[in-house]
């Protein structure tokens, strides 16, 4: 038999589909029937029944209302959603059971406490697709439209979001790690669509946006604007508009170039730590941290927008300029998150206040940076767009009328200042009044009666009463009205008591009604601000973002990059920006000269020697130098670049079942089909992972094709151990590069120090003896090598390719194996002979 609490919940659970629903129950989210038991197991939390051992007996589970927040991330880990049922009325209001409804439905995509969240949606129409991305927390909306499936996967790698929204009986993109939502088809669908992007922004049309062009972009768009009502119970005001990312100005690198380069994550554990990224990030605010990871993401393009950005950092490198202003970024809150959770109906009081102060602390912006020199040159800087907003009338509301410090809980009252509303201030002295004559008639009373123990007390079910022990029942004046008994008390009321308590319910009540309904007012203020206050939040983010750079250039003795040529990348000078702080001394600096008529390198030398580090500062710089950062180098100028591609070690993809050559070939036929004569191409050892002979003929025509590219070859480093490949610097267009080595008293020694020309040999075995390989096996490829042909350096190229070492070593083996007294070593020596020739 169902209880009509039972009967609530399933009409609850109806709504929720798939969602674990979580309905609060006084202080728990509770959670039942079949929820419960795939929940518990996850929430690590003990299942238990409800209503045990009667006829309506249900699992159950439940966690305190305070931890919700600490408890829901286990969920969305998990892949559930959770549906969260709120009551709708006071308990004082209803008799029996409370009506409730769900307030939000929290998707992986839309959790709200984690900064790179993205809920993403999906929609193809052909070979075109489109993805429509929202961080609901900031409000960010974009639209990417594009083509083909490889570049829809690098996309969605590259972004990460952590829901993936498709239509019913859509193609999925495997091996993204992302919870799925699946719509039905025509919500994607184009006529539709518009209308309901229109509806959503309440706008006339959508030629601003500019997504006509794109149905499959505008279909995945609207799909998701649905999933966030359907989950927000509404259209959160704070998504103002969609920003519409074309490919033009798409990322300088795609995800795997970005792991190799270690920009956001380390290739270590994949964290933060000795990335690129946290060592620019001195960003003082969240919103100029989430600013910075875009400008890395996606570079400038424009030759001046760049320069003014490289100016803006130079002004701001001075530290008397610098310090006041990021003092006073220090104090400011994220705008785009606090604008978000009043959007969506879920800002606190203490929340109002931050915004308060941030507003605050917000109009002595403008003033700073003219106290430093407003001059004309600094106003063109736009360092602080004269047009800014900075809410000024929103600030003063706040301030007049929002308490110091507002408790978390409008019930307790004290949220709105006194002489805001002069009949809240009626009501509260009232209030006040009440509580002091409650106070004068307990004592009058317990003078009158002689009972020192007596004492008004409350609960919800009987209002306010005296209490008086067994033992004083004899004292109990005749006015006292009995209301109830217990065990060892009894309870009373007196007509002035009943008066009073409704006298002060009523006030109470009042009261929060009252401050209720200023603080809706407020919340509805900042809403009409909210444009405004997007404009405010962006310009606060990108300046801090430049103070962190100038802040990084001063601190490293960083220089500003100029714009040269066409393929230019001349560096004098260069370091690589984490290496200084992961070494703990300095790194050293290396210089190149790459120019339109010589873009190609050939970097040749012994393992160890600082290839792999060479290149990546190369490509880092440009990274640096294009998101507007100065860079660590003397000099560096260099023509635009439209992508970086890099082809760098061994890959985690090795975990999705293909081989290490397998990942090495497709990374690099992606870079053939797309780079162009204006990208930078970073190939570090192409072609190790297979026998030395194909490997050498595939690295040669891998250069070979980028130097003969239509448009001119793109500037392009090459690592290698194959010395073959030096001789392509034959041509006028490539050049020989070398890491240079000392050799000394039988030990290397690294300079980690780039020159002209080739390597002079491989010194393979002297970094094998480094690296602790026994001494025996060391003495005996010294041996072979020495009876191997020399390989030479300028070897033949590879139309008759040089014998490669290990072809010799079987006769070698064979020789040695046929000396071998058979007879005179015991089973364990043989084997361990063995082993020694497969080391
Ligand atoms: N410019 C430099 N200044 C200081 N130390 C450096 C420099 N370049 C490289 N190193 C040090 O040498 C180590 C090896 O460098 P790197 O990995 O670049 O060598 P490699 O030539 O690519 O080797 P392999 O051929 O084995 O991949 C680095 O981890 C770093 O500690």
């Amino acid at each position: 038999m169902s209880t009509p609490m039972l009967q609530q919940i399933a009409g609850l659970k109806r709504e929720a589909g798939e969602a674990v629903l979580l309905t609060r129950m006084g202080d728990f989210y509770e959670i039942l029937g079949e929820d419960a038991i795939r929940a518990a197991p996850v929430l690590e939390i003990a299942l238990t029944l409800r209503g045990k051992g009667s006829e309506s007996e249900t699992p159950m589970c439940g966690v305190p209302h305070f931890a919700l927040e600490s408890y829901l991330p286990k969920l969305l880990a998990a892949g559930f959603s959770a549906a969260i049922a709120e009551p709708t009325a006071k308990p004082e209001e209803v008799k029996g059971l409370l009506p409730r409804a769900i307030k939000r439905i929290i998707t992986p995509g839309t959790w709200l406490d984690d900064d790179a969240r993205w809920l993403c949606a999906l929609h193809r129409t052909g070979p075109a697709w489109g993805l429509a991305l929202l961080q609901l927390a900031s409000g960010a909306l974009r639209v990417l439209p594009g083509e083909g499936e490889e570049a829809l996967r690098a996309t969605l790698e590259r972004l990460s979001p952590q829901e993936l929204i498709l239509a019913e009986g859509a193609e999925d993109i495997p091996d993204l790690e992302a919870a799925r939502t699946r719509l039905p088809g025509w919500r994607f669908e184009a006529s539709r669509a518009k209308q309901q992007v229109l509806a959503f922004f309440g706008w006339q049309h959508l030629e601003g946006v500019g997504l006509d062009p794109y149905p499959a972009a505008l279909g995945a768009l609207a799909a998701l604007l649905d999933h966030v009502e359907a989950t927000q119970k509404g259209r959160p005001a704070h998504l103002q508009g969609v920003s519409l990312e074309l490919g033009a100005s798409g990322p300088l690198l795609d995800a795997t170039s970005a792991r190799h380069l270690e920009v956001f994550a380390n290739g270590l554990d994949g964290g933060r730590a000795g990335t690129l990224f946290a060592l620019l990030d001195q960003c003082r605010t969240r919103m100029g941290s989430r600013l910075l990871r875009a400008w890395l993401e996606q570079p400038l393009r424009d030759r001046s927008a760049l320069e003014r950005r490289w100016s803006q950092v130079a002004w701001l490198t001075e530290d008397r300029r610098r310090t006041p202003i990021q003092a006073l970024l220090d104090q400011v809150p994220d705008l785009d998150r606090l604008l978000g959770r009043v959007a969506l109906g879920l800002a606190t009081p203490p929340e109002l206040a931050q915004l308060r102060e941030g507003l605050a602390v917000l109009q002595k912006l403008p003033a700073r940076i003219r106290d430093e020199g407003w001059a004309p040159e600094v106003a063109e800087l736009e360092l602080w767009p004269e047009a800014t907003p900075l809410c000024a009338p929103l600030c003063g509301e706040l301030q007049r009328c929002l308490a110091e410090a507002p408790p978390l809980d409008l019930e307790k009252g004290g949220v709105i200042r006194e002489g805001v509303d002069a009949e809240l201030d009626t009501v509260r002295r009232l209030a006040r009044d009440a509580k002091q004559v409650m106070l004068e008639l307990e004592e009058e009373e317990r003078r009158a009666s002689g009972i020192q123990s007596l004492k008004i007390k409350y609960n919800r079910v009987f209002g306010y009463y005296f209490e008086i022990t067994k033992a004083n029942l004899g004292a109990v004046p005749a006015h006292f009205l009995r209301k109830q008994t217990l065990a060892n008390a009894e309870r009373f009321t007196t007509e002035k008591l009943v008066a009073f308590e409704q006298r002060l319910l009523s006030a109470e009540s009042d009261q929060a009604r009252l401050e209720a309904v200023q603080l809706q007012r407020l919340l509805a203020l900042v809403l009409e601000h909210r444009a405004d206050l997007t404009r405010l939040a962006r310009a606060v983010a990108a300046l801090d973002v430049l103070a962190a750079l100038a802040e990084r250039a001063r601190l490293s003795g960083w220089t500003r990059p100029e714009l040269g040529e066409d393929r230019e990348l001349a560096l004098a000078a260069g370091r690589h920006p984490m290496l200084e702080s992961r070494l703990g001394r300095e790194c050293i600096p290396n210089d190149l000269q790459f120019s339109a008529a010589q873009p190609m390198a050939v970097v040749t030398g012994p393992n160890m020697g600082g290839k792999s580090t060479f290149l990546r500062t190369a490509a880092l710089l440009v990274v640096l130098a294009q998101a507007g950062s100065f860079v660590p180098a003397e000099l560096m100028r260099f023509g635009l670049v439209d992508r970086i591609f890099t082809r760098i070690g061994a890959s985690d993809q090795l975990a999705k079942g293909q081989s290490t050559f397998m990942v090495e070939m497709t990374e690099t036929a992606r870079i053939l089909n797309q780079a162009t004569s204006a990208s930078l191409v970073i190939l570090d050892e192409i072609g190790r992972g297979t026998s030395t002979r194909d490997g050498l003929a595939l690295a040669e025509a891998i250069a070979l094709f980028l130097r003969d590219l239509k448009g001119g070859a793109p500037r392009t480093l090459f690592a290698t151990h194959y010395f073959e490949m030096t001789k392509l610097a034959d041509d006028s267009r490539i050049q020989n590069l070398h890491v240079e080595v000392q050799e000394w008293e039988e030990q290397l020694h690294f300079l980690h120090r780039v020159a002209p020309g080739p390597a002079d040999r491989s010194y393979g075995i002297q970094v094998a003896r480094l690296a602790g390989l026994p001494r025996t096996v060391i003495q005996k490829a010294q041996r072979l090598l020495a009876q191997a042909p020399e390989a030479p350096p300028r070897a033949p190229m590879p139309s008759q390719p040089a014998l490669p070492l290990f072809e010799v070593e079987p006769d070698a083996l064979r020789t040695e194996l046929e000396a071998l007294d058979l007879n005179r070593m015991t089973p364990l020596e043989a084997l361990n002979w063995i082993a020694s020739k497969r080391a």
